[in-house]
């Protein structure tokens, strides 16, 4: 594997409802997209700190969808975070579980022919996930961090972190957002993609 370059070329202050952050802006030379880290207080060496790595779902983040829970989720984290002394929320461009927009609208359709979101992804010939944390850990390293505390329902990002070299003292899990619409896909997470969810039916 090559050396990575991963860089932050840009940072703005960014006020919002949850208080203020630091929006670091990354470039690097493994997939060439733009991923950001949203900072609240002073990170680089502390232990256990309040982290969330969230893959950007466009339908969910912007839109409100109710396909998913990953709106809520981002809210819900920012406002974790807002609460806590430091933490870090890394918005991965890691669109549709890596499979980008326009698979996963397709993926979408397949799911309304009665596919799970699983079995969507493989008819595709994708990957049920293709999510790669290399970068994330990457990032977190050069924010100095490297002991946190990882908001996720999701054990794959925990073992992914470690592989890369971070350590992850507790989860926090983050069980919101859940609606009539989306309770099958997250079933279907939690039964063939070993997401822990207590999954009370909405
Ligand atoms: N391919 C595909 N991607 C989806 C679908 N629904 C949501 N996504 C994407 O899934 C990603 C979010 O992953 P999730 O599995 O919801 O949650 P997670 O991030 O793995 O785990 P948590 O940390 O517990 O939230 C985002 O990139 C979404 O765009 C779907 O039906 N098909
Ligand atoms: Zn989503």
């Amino acid at each position: 594997m090559k050396p990575a370059h991963v860089e932050s070329t840009v940072r703005a202050r960014i006020p919002t409802r949850h208080g203020e952050f630091l929006l670091y802006y990354y470039e690097n030379d493994i997939d060439g997209k733009e991923h950001l880290a949203l900072v609240k207080g002073e990170v680089a060496g502390k232990t256990g700190v309040p982290v969330r790595l969230h893959s950007e779902c466009l339908t969910g983040d912007v839109f409100g969808s109710r396909r998913c829970d990953c709106g809520e989720q981002l809210e819900e984290a920012l406002r974790l975070i807002g609460e806590s002394e430091c933490g870090v929320l890394l918005y991965l461009r890691q669109e549709g579980r890596g499979i980008g927009l326009f698979k996963k609208l397709q993926a979408y359709n397949l799911q309304d022919e009665g596919l799970d979101t699983v079995d969507a992804n493989l008819k595709l010939g994708h990957q049920a996930d293709e999510r790669d944390y290399r970068i994330a850990a990457l990032m977190l390293r050069d924010l100095g961090v490297d002991s946190v505390r990882l908001i996720t329902n999701n054990p794959r990002k925990i073992a992914e972190l470690e592989r890369y070299g971070i350590q992850v003292d507790e989860r926090i899990p983050i069980e919101v957002g859940h609606t009539h619409e989306n309770w099958r896909y997250l079933k279907t997470k939690a039964d063939k993609m070993a997401h822990l969810l207590s999954l009370k039916k909405p």
